[in-house]
């Protein structure tokens, strides 16, 4: 695909989306239909990804549309149960690319796995002692995964902690060292508490304490991904409202979920509504994912916004994100479930750092999309338009009475469960 603009998808039935991608992707049918369409994720497969399996769990898998990061388009699969969420991201994708794409970075893929050791007989002389083995720990962990290294990644720095320093009794306090690991194209999990498991007896050893738990951080704050676009504000005009009343009314959302923990959680689901689909939909740990943005909206001492809003001089709309994005293009379930491999493939993503930078730039477009919309007609027409197809099935609705059922609740402006049951009853009758 040369572009990731592909207007009028959205119109196209299934089967001619699939034959467009499948002729993109130069796929033979048979190859399209056994990997893709038959069964994603066979049952076999899945009886070995986890246990007590009965079978899988499908969730819709769309397109996001209209992406340019950094120069590259992106068609960009997101694996999400909730209507609207890809035609936002797509709308304002679509906005974001006329003023010039999104600019995105990242830093090196850092993370952190913590020790904990207790009952030291002198906390601050065990910090001394390990700060002074710090030469010999790292390489330590290094041989506990020499392949990681052999990569260019590995355990790079360490530092030490103590928690609770001002406790009465010693038996709350506590060291923990922290030991930073670049674990390259994979998110890492299992190579971090591979290594602080194995060097555990090492840090008994020098500090004279007990090692409880060895386990990665998924306070992720040394593995962020940003994401940056500038918006002239005729770009944002609709209907009624001009482009400098939406820039202003996206600004005064931003500063509403700065100041307000009850808007800023729903502000930043919003932002979660783009990221979870494209995490999910590339095998991806979104509990991870997820627990890493949280905290990281809360690092200031109170939980706020995921993104900034803001004007600058020329008047442009500006809009930021920087998250923790524990992500692999390797390892978990990436390689494992077909279309995992499929989404990583559509993208052309070349490494994790790329991937985290997508994902960013999606959750901030996602999060534009909500404000753009609750800033102007409100939140229900585009969102309730698009949901209404739900309603229709929830109430019982098949086939073609689907999109009959939900133009009918469009129509009458009451799209709900109950009158979409009435309408149920009055077409089968
Ligand atoms: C839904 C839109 C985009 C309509 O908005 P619109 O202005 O009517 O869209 P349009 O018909 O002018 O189309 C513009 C573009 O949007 C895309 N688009 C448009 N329609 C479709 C479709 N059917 N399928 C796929 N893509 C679609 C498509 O890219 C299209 O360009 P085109 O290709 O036509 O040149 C808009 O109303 C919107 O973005 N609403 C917000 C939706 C949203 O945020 N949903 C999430 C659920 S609510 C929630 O969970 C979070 C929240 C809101 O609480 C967060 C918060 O409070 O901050
Ligand atoms: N708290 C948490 O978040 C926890 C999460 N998990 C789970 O851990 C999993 C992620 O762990 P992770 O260690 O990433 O996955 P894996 O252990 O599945 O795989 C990573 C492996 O991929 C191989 N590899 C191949 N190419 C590369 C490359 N370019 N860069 C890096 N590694 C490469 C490496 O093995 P080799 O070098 O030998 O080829 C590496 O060890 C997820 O399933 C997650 O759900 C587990 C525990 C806790």
């Amino acid at each position: 695909m040369n572009s990731s603009r592909i207007p009028g998808f959205y119109n196209m039935s299934v089967e001619q989306r699939r034959e467009l991608l499948k002729d993109n992707f130069h796929l033979s049918p048979e190859e399209w239909n056994d990997l893709y369409v038959k069964e994603p994720l066979s049952t076999a497969t899945a009886d070995k990804m986890i246990e007590n399996v009965i079978g899988t769990f499908q969730l819709p898998l769309g397109l996001g549309l209209n992406f340019l990061i950094n120069g590259k388009e992106y068609i960009v699969p997101m694996a999400v149960e909730e209507a609207s969420i890809i035609a936002s991201a797509s709308h304002i994708a679509k906005i974001v690319r006329s003023a010039g794409g999104f600019q995105t970075e990242a830093t090196e893929r850092v993370m952190i796995g913590q020790i904990q050791v207790i009952g030291c007989s002198d906390f601050q002389a065990a910090k001394q002692a390990l700060l002074e083995a710090k030469d010999s720990l790292i390489q330590a962990a290094n041989a506990a995964y020499p392949s990681i290294v052999a990569r260019g990644g590995g355990a790079q720095d360490m530092d030490v902690r103590i928690l609770n320093e001002e406790a009465d009794s010693t038996y709350n306090q506590m060291l923990v060292m922290h030991m930073y690991i670049n674990t390259c194209d994979a998110m890492g999990a299992n190579i971090i508490n591979t290594m602080v498991e194995s060097i555990a007896p090492i840090v008994e050893e020098i500090t004279g304490g007990k090692v409880y738990l060895r386990i990665l951080s998924n306070y992720a704050d040394e593995c962020l991904a940003r994401a940056h676009c500038v918006i002239p504000p005729a770009l944002l005009a609709t209907g009624e409202f001009s482009g400098e009343e939406v820039r202003d009314g996206v600004i005064h959302a931003f500063e509403f979920a700065s100041s307000d923990p009850y808007r800023a959680v729903t502000h930043n689901k919003g932002i979660m509504n783009g990221i979870d689909p494209v995490v999910i939909a590339t095998g991806n740990d979104w509990r991870a994912v997820e627990a890493g943005a949280h905290a990281y909206a809360a690092r200031n001492g109170s939980y706020g916004s995921m993104t900034t809003w803001s004007k600058d001089e020329a008047g442009n709309l500006v809009g930021e994100i920087e998250l923790p994005m524990a992500i692999g293009t390797v390892g978990g379930a990436t390689r494992v479930h077909p279309l995992a491999k499929l989404s990583l493939s559509m993208m052309h993503i070349e490494s994790a750092k790329e991937l985290a930078q997508v994902i960013v730039a999606v959750g901030l477009a996602q999060n534009l999309g909500a404000l753009k919309a609750l800033a102007t007609d409100g939140i229900q027409k585009g969102h309730m338009a698009l949901h209404s197809r739900s309603v229709a099935i929830a109430a019982g609705a098949t086939g073609e009475m689907v999109d009959i059922i939900a133009e009918q609740l469009i129509e009458q402006k009451e799209i709900r469960v109950g009158k979409a049951k009435e309408l149920v009853e009055q077409y089968t009758k």
